[in-house]
């Protein structure tokens, strides 16, 4: 397995070489979105200065272009998770927006009082709060698999919470706070032996690894553009075929029907435009289908292994930095690297490292209920994606250095 070529790689992302506060940008924001590649920024200007027209139904060249495009994405995302059907793959603004089709269609229709869904101490409120509305809604129980003390799910409790109860569980793939890898085929095969679904959060395992959703057996996964070199405001939903047929619709509008009428009852259009109401966003789910040509084109096992290498680096280098400590020790990780240090609290950090040029989150990280865990309301978090290079990390770990002994 070549290694990635980063030049190369770096020569496709126009934003790489910039400058914040006269520095060279060190971007390592990655988890929260990723950087954009020539080809899909290409892909905007293309569409909108060649073939911008209304998708669907429209009987002319533009039209018939948009629609062609529009729907080779959908093929792309296809092959890209390894689906059966292209049908399976629903167009939605991004992450949340699919979980939130689920749970505001399966869900309701699915769920009564006395269920129980099992989500875990990892997930993004992205996974909690819309299973904590239906739940207030609905009445059924909501339950939490909890994380050891290396941020790695409690699998012997996973199995002790699931029970002819259990309906749904809800779980990421990968961790946005700890990067921490779950066993997500196994939890699968868990939960379908209760009969119960999975849903699986796949927005920070897209970007690192090959994700099958067939392997996997998920009934459910969802993903967002930006964070896979894509747009935002474009995400997907993959779900089981005979779950979406089933599903009732959980947006009205143009699109999403077969007949309306006021005589008889509306009819539905088949699956996955039931689930797309309204105009979509054309160019993003165009850009999309050109985000992931380009990681297939670089390849995402090559992209995923220089990742290990940066994040084994990073991780060496700021171990030996007194006082800090990394949250999220799992032996299976991906590119995320969350720490706290003594003396220095994190937003402080933040703010000034990017003062050296330096682009990290800190904060909660959308995972409020995992960080009181750990007893911290905020973390630094570093993440990594195929442009990175060691020498960012060299770059990064000084400014951290330079950094804390300004605080302390
Ligand atoms: C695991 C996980 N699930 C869901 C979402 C929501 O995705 P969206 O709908 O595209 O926003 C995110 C975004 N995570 C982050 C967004 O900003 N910093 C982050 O860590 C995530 O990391």
């Amino acid at each position: 397995q070549p290694a990635l070529d980063v030049a190369a790689v770096r020569q496709d992302f126009p934003i790489l070489s910039r400058q914040v506060h006269g520095k060279p940008l060190v971007y390592l924001d990655n988890a929260a979105t990723s950087q954009t590649p020539r080809q899909v920024i290409d892909a905007f200007d293309d569409y909108y200065s060649r073939y911008n027209a209304n998708i669907h139904r429209g009987l002319h060249t533009l039209s018939d272009e948009a629609t062609a495009a529009f729907e080779g994405t959908r093929e792309t995302v296809r092959a890209f998770l390894g689906a059966a059907d292209a049908r399976q793959i629903i167009f939605t603004r991004g992450t949340t927006e699919a979980i939130n089709l689920v749970a505001n269609s399966w869900g309701r229709a699915n769920l009564k009082a006395g269920d129980e869904v099992l989500i875990s101490m990892l997930e993004h409120h992205s996974n909690i709060v819309p299973w904590q509305l239906l739940a207030a809604e609905i009445g059924f129980t909501l339950k939490v698999i909890p994380v050891d003390e290396r941020g790695a799910l409690d699998q012997q409790a996973y199995r002790a919470l699931l029970s002819e109860r259990t309906r749904l569980v809800a779980v990421n793939h990968v961790s946005n706070a700890l990067g921490t890898v779950n066993p997500v085929a196994e939890m699968a095969r868990l939960a379908h032996e209760q009969g119960a679904l999975i849903l699986v959060d796949g927005a920070q395992a897209t970007p690192h690894q090959r994700v099958n959703v067939d392997a996997i057996d998920a009934d459910f996964y969802a993903f967002s553009g930006h964070k896979i070199y894509g747009p935002t405001g474009v995400g997907v939903l993959y779900g089981r075929r005979e779950l979406l047929e089933a599903m009732p619709p959980w947006q009205g509008g143009g699109e999403m029907i077969k007949t309306v009428s006021f005589d008889s009852p509306t009819t539905f259009a088949a699956i996955p435009h039931k689930f797309e109401a309204g105009t979509p966003a054309i160019a993003e789910v165009i850009a999309l289908g050109k985000a992931i040509e380009w990681i297939e084109g670089v390849g995402i096992e090559k992209i995923g292994a220089w990742e290990g290498e940066l994040l084994a680096h990073a991780t060496q280098e700021v171990q030996a930095i007194d006082g800090l400590r990394i949250l999220g020790t799992s032996p299976e990780k991906a590119a995320v690297l969350s720490f706290v240090v003594d003396g220095a609290h994190s937003q402080d950090i933040g703010l000034l490292i990017d003062q050296l040029g330096v682009a990290i989150r800190t904060g909660h990280h959308c995972a409020q209920p995992l960080l009181a865990q750990f007893g911290v309301d905020a973390t630094c978090r570093a993440s990594f994606a195929a442009y990175n290079t060691l020498e960012e990390v060299e770059t990064f770990v000084a400014a951290l250095q330079r950094v804390i002994t300004m605080l302390r």
